[in-house]
C-alpha cells in the first residue's frame, strides 16, 4: 500500500443522453516525497482527475485512501475536515481574497475555529519566507504581481503541512520565467516538507520538472 493509492477511479457526468465518461480505470500510486505531473489536452478530465484526489467530487466508482484514509467513507463534516487537513489546492487563478493582506490570506485555512494561533501565524511566516515575500506581508493581492499571488497561495496551501499537494494549472496564468519560478517554489517547498505533489497542465515545461509524469488521455491514465 502507498500513501496514496488511487483504484480504478471512474467518473461520469450525466447528460441528457448517455452520461458522459471523463475517467475510467484511472489508477495511480505515490508516497511522501513524490511528485507527479499530469498532462493533458483541455476538456482531457483533468480537473475532474484533481478535484476527486481532493475528495471535492465523489467518483462514480472506485476508490481513493490517502493514508489508508477513503475520504468518500466519510461524512461531513470529518470529510470537511479531511480536506483542510489533509490536502492542499493550488488553481490557477490563485483564489486569494481581495481584501485581506497577504498574511491574513496564507492564515484564511486555519480560521475554521476561530482566530489564528501563534503558531499558525508563525508558521505563515515561515512559509511567507520561504516564498519570498516577507517584504509583501501586508500587502492586498491587487498590489502584487501575478507571480507573486502565486507565491502567496503557494504558501496558503502548505499552512497545515498538508499530506498531498494538488495545483491545477499552477502556472497557467504567468509568463515562462514566472512559470519557471513557480514550478521550482512549489518542487522545492514539497520535497522540504516530504509532501505528495500532484500537478495537471497542459504546460510540458512545467511537467518536465517533475520527477514522473503521466498523461491522462480518454479518460485514462497511460
Ligand atoms: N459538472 C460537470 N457536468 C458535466 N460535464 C462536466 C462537468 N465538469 C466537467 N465536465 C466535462 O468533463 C470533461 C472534462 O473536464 P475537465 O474540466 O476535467 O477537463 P480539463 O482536462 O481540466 O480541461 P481544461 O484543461 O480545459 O481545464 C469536459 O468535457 C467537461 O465539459
Amino acid at each position: 500500500m502507498s500513501d496514496l493509492d488511487v483504484v480504478s477511479l471512474r467518473k461520469e457526468y450525466p447528460t441528457r443522453g448517455e452520461p458522459l465518461v471523463v475517467l475510467q480505470q484511472a489508477d495511480l500510486a505515490l508516497n511522501a516525497g513524490e511528485n507527479l505531473a499530469i498532462i493533458g489536452p483541455s476538456g482531457s478530465g483533468k480537473s475532474t482527475l484533481l478535484y476527486c484526489l481532493g475528495a471535492l467530487e465523489s467518483p462514480t466508482s472506485g476508490g481513493v485512501a490517502l493514508d489508508g484514509q477513503n475520504p468518500f467513507e466519510l461524512a461531513e463534516p470529518q470529510l470537511a475536515d479531511f480536506r483542510n487537513r489533509k490536502i492542499g489546492f493550488i488553481f490557477q487563478d490563485h483564489h486569494l481574497l481581495p481584501q485581506l493582506s497577504v498574511l491574513e490570506n496564507v492564515l484564511v485555512p486555519t480560521l475554521a475555529g476561530g482566530a489564528a494561533s501563534n503558531e499558525a501565524v508563525e508558521r505563515a511566516k515561515y512559509l511567507i519566507d520561504g516564498v519570498g515575500l516577507t517584504s509583501r506581508i501586508s500587502h492586498r493581492p491587487a498590489e502584487l504581481s501575478g507571480g507573486e499571488r502565486q507565491r502567496v497561495a503557494v504558501a496558503r496551501s502548505l499552512i497545515h503541512q498538508p499530506r498531498l499537494l494538488l495545483a491545477d494549472e499552477p502556472t497557467g496564468n504567468l509568463d515562462r520565467t514566472n512559470a519557471e519560478t513557480i514550478g521550482r517554489l512549489l518542487l522545492d517547498l514539497q520535497s522540504q516538507e516530504n509532501a505528495m505533489l500532484i500537478a495537471v497542465t497542459h504546460s510540458m515545461e512545467l511537467a518536465e520538472m517533475f520527477a514522473a509524469r503521466r498523461s491522462l488521455d480518454d479518460g485514462r491514465l497511460t
